[in-house]
């Protein structure tokens, strides 16, 4: 087993203000394109100066893909030429990255890009990445062609039809039932294909516009708008989402409150809530000084579901990574379980499907540490004219494989709309 790149390239980045009020995604070209966007801020990146990419792993204790990311991006950090006149969070250089849910998959991923526009507030800027001696790249911010519609598509059961799903859903309460795992996270994927490829700057425009609250993403195909942030960085700070616990959005505001009150007051998702809580503190504990959640979750309102919600916040240790912290974040108990090794195991036995890098952790890191990693949900693998979707949910002792599978379909709505003219 090897990693892919050993020696680190020499680059040379340079970043400069840029006044240009455009959305961020119009400078987008159609190809490969790189995206984290959240309200209008954040980053859009195309080409590729350097790649990191991990062959998998099934020894060890599941981090090591983590940690060789980590030392791959500090070897071309440091052999790398910066000349950053804006000196914010995403400026200079920058890698984009996700991660598969399990270290035994193939897949995890870092993309330091060629061209990246950045927006924070009302502040812009360019960052360009060539190598040493060639010129950065001549054609930056050309006009691209416009994004095209997807068109008709064909859409087909994934790895587990839904009676089967349910039938582990099923088996996955019985294991609980019986005491041998509190909570476990069970997912399924569906498939469209499209006639021609996949425009991903239409999903990406459809998904910023529907969901400007949830972080939208594009990373080496996988395409999605999460709303649950690992981490976010700056300096020793750090700040996190955990989200667990959901029920559908009503049709009517009545219907909607009764359902939220219903989500509120539920034993079993409070509980479901609870457990990701405690994975976090006890992922945090020797990584931070401090770690503070809130003592009740609040509600978080998306347009297809809502959420029980809670805003941490962490100062860590000095010298700890940004990598270290999602290596130790990962996976949550919002897509793993509790107890995470065990609950692992069962996903394995009962999903019967590899999930790539859906629920693994996705964002972009800069040379500092800076950063936001989000876990990869409401989402999509987009290869060519195919689509793959994946939703999950949190199994406990009181749930039901028709309210799970329905839940899982409301999930399956945010890429289903986005894939839809
Ligand atoms: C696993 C997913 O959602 C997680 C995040 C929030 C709420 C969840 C739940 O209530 O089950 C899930 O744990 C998914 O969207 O695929």
């Amino acid at each position: 087993m090897s990693v892919v790149a050993t020696t680190p390239p020499q680059l040379a980045v340079r970043t400069v203000p840029l006044r240009d009020g455009r959305d961020l995604l119009e400078h987008l070209p159609g190809d490969a394109p790189l995206a984290w966007v959240h309200r209008g801020d954040g980053l859009v990146a195309w080409g590729e100066a350097a790649r990191f990419t991990w062959p998998g792993d099934d020894t060890g204790d599941g981090t090591q893909r983590f940690t060789a990311a980590a030392r791959w991006l500090a070897g071309v950090a440091s052999a790398t030429e910066v000349a950053d006149e804006v000196d914010l969070p995403g400026s200079g250089m920058v890698a984009f990255g996700g991660f598969t849910f399990d270290g035994r998959s193939a897949g995890s991923t870092l993309v330091i890009p060629r061209i990246v526009v950045g927006r924070r507030a009302d502040r812009s800027w360019l960052t360009t990445i060539g190598d040493r001696r060639g010129a950065h790249p001549g054609e930056i911010l050309a006009s691209c062609t416009p994004a095209r519609p997807i068109g008709p598509l064909t859409w087909t059961e994934g790895s587990i039809p839904a009676a089967e799903w349910e039938a582990a859903v099923a088996t996955a309460v019985r294991h609980i039932r019986a005491g041998e795992i509190a909570k476990v996270v069970l997912a399924r994927d569906v498939y469209a294909r499209a006639e021609r490829d996949i425009d991903v700057r239409t999903l990406l425009r459809r998904l910023t516009r529907d969901y400007p609250g949830c972080y939208t993403f594009s990373v080496d195909g996988m395409v999605g708008a999460t709303p649950e942030l690992l981490i976010r960085r700056e300096g020793d700070g750090i700040g996190s989402l955990v989200l667990a616990g959901t029920r559908p959005r009503g049709t009517t505001p009545a219907e909607d409150e009764r359902l939220a009150a219903e989500l509120t007051g539920s034993a079993k998702d409070l509980e479901e809530h609870e457990y990701a809580i405690d994975s976090l503190r006890a992922a945090l504990a020797p990584l931070a000084a401090t770690v503070e959640t809130p003592d009740r979750p609040r509600l978080l309102r998306l347009p297809n579901v809502q959420h029980l919600a809670s805003p941490a916040r962490a100062t860590l240790h000095p010298g700890v990574s940004t990598l270290d912290v999602v290596a130790a974040l990962h996976p949550t108990a919002a897509v793993g379980g509790t107890p995470t090794a065990a609950a692992v195991e069962l996903i394995r036995d009962l999903e019967a499907m590899d999930r790539g890098r859906y629920a693994g952790p996705v964002g972009w890191i800069d040379a500092q540490g800076n950063g936001e990693w989000g876990i990869a949900l409401r989402c999509a693998h987009i290869a060519g004219a195919r689509a793959r979707l994946f939703a999950g949910c949190g199994i406990v002792a009181g749930s039901t494989p028709e309210a799970e599978l329905a839940e899982a379909d409301s999930k399956f709505q945010v890429m289903r709309h986005a894939l839809t003219d």
